[in-house]
């Protein structure tokens, strides 16, 4: 039995301590773990950081079930076992390659029938979830509902995007098919951006992260099965009781969801085209100021008013790595071969920018520009991560990569002239001493 819709209640706010009880009095209230809980519940403590990380990171919540999560039959590998899910970036596994990659969106399949487990596969990522630190890059399709089973992540945090279909946590399908892409990241968490100038407000507001209230099933459940991904690998073990028997629990450790229409875009309001971080979602940290492990950037519909100005993302090379996927619409950079459901990687220095149409469009269309204009009717995104990404091999192989990107650039042609027509300085005429890089 799944949770009705209308069963669902959700907290508000990234970042908060909540308290949330399904049953009145079911949460001790001056201790978390007394002799005898309320309602004979159990206590469980689920730590998502070190016992003595500094106060403003650490993540703990505790909870309060029905019977505690380790009582299950033991953990085996996970059979049939597709084994296209990576946690270790290694020569062994993957493939370093800096060729600009994209793919067309892969087939929700009619046949096999697939759950999310089954549908996930690694593309790309860095590091190790052993050493808790790096990244994985997934996508996934499926057309059936997790029954019966409950995944359960021990390597990282996964951020979700569903691109194609709706779902709940544990991955039910209520609306047919479902298709998307995933991030997760080693040993650390996803967090808002600070705001820097923008101020106290902007971007995505904590109040528009909703987490789940207590909530419970008690049925007895023979041959529920555990999902655990371990070290990139999957493991199952069964129990007789359902694992969503959570009568009540506080802390801030939690899952949330977060809807990007609520998103708060922050633009150039008069000439130039500002760098992607401004649209920061969320950010997962490394110890060095300002660079993310990965960060979640969306290219939301907005207004473009900036003057005299190449509105579309400039050419550029990039010491971060960019993984970019669309939801809807067209993006801007792309007209075309850019779909939503597709995938594109540019990593670490690897050239990149409008294709040609979108270029030539753009330059021929100069009064247009000096217009607003509203970019509707589009959502793309990306994760972009300061550790370079090893691409798996299945990825290279897919019959879904566009071996021909390349050419999307090909034809971007010479407009140079040696007199310009606007009366600027010409490349015979030296520049200004002051004007010298
Ligand atoms: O490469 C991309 O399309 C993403 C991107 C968008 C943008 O507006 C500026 C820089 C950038 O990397
Ligand atoms: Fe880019």
């Amino acid at each position: 039995m799944a949770a009705s819709s209308e069963d669902l209640r959700y907290l508000s706010g990234l970042g908060n301590t909540f308290s949330s009880e399904a049953v009145p009095g079911s949460l001790p209230v001056t201790q978390n773990s007394p002799l005898v809980c309320p309602l004979g519940l159990y206590a469980e403590q689920l730590s998502g950081t070190s016992f003595t990380t500094p106060r403003a990171q650490n993540l703990r919540t505790w909870l309060y079930r029905i019977k505690p999560s380790v009582t299950h039959e033991p953990f085996h590998p996970r059979e049939p076992h597709h084994g296209r899910l990576v946690g270790e970036f290694d020569r062994a596994t993957t493939v370093a390659t800096p060729t600009q990659l994209r793919w067309r969106p892969a087939e929700v399949p009619q046949d096999p029938l697939l759950d999310f487990i089954d549908g996930l596969y690694t593309v790309c990522g860095a590091g190790s979830s052993f050493l808790r630190h790096g990244y994985a890059i997934h996508m996934y399709a499926a057309n059936k509902s997790m029954d019966g089973c409950a995944f359960c992540n021990a390597d990282g945090d996964f951020l979700i995007v569903p691109q194609q279909g709706s779902f709940r946590f544990a991955v039910d399908l209520p609306d047919g098919p479902s298709r998307g892409y995933v991030s997760e990241i080693f040993g650390t968490h996803f967090q808002l951006p600070d705001l820097g100038p923008i101020g106290a407000n902007g971007l995505a507001s904590p109040r528009d992260f909703l987490s789940p209230t207590a909530w419970f099933e008690q049925a007895h459940r023979p041959g529920y099965m555990i999902v655990q991904k371990y070290g990139g690998e999957l493991f199952t073990a069964t129990q007789d009781f359902s694992p969503f028997n959570v009568v009540a629990w506080h802390g801030n450790y939690v899952p949330f969801k977060y809807d990007l229409s609520r998103f708060c875009p922050f633009n150039t309001v008069l000439f130039d085209h500002g760098d992607p971080s401004v649209n920061t979602v969320l950010t997962a940290p490394t110890d060095k100021p300002g660079v993310a492990l990965l960060d979640f950037v969306i290219f939301p519909p907005r207004w473009l008013v900036a003057e005299n100005t190449f509105r579309p993302p400039y050419y550029h090379r990039n010491c971060m790595s960019e993984f970019m996927g669309l939801i809807y619409g067209i993006y801007e950079a792309k007209a075309d071969g850019f779909v939503p459901g597709g995938a594109s990687l540019h990593s670490c220095m690897t050239p990149h920018g409008p294709d040609t149409k979108t270029y030539e469009a753009t330059i021929s269309r100069a009064d247009a520009n000096r217009e607003p204009f509203r970019l509707s009717g589009t959502l793309a995104f990306m994760f972009e991560s300061s550790l370079i990404p090893r691409v798996c091999r299945w990825a290279l192989d897919s019959p879904c990569r566009d071996l021909d990107y390349y050419q999307c650039w090909i034809g971007l042609k010479s407009h140079f002239s040696s007199h310009d027509k606007n009366g600027a300085k010409t490349a015979s005429e030296p520049a200004d001493a002051a004007d010298t890089p």
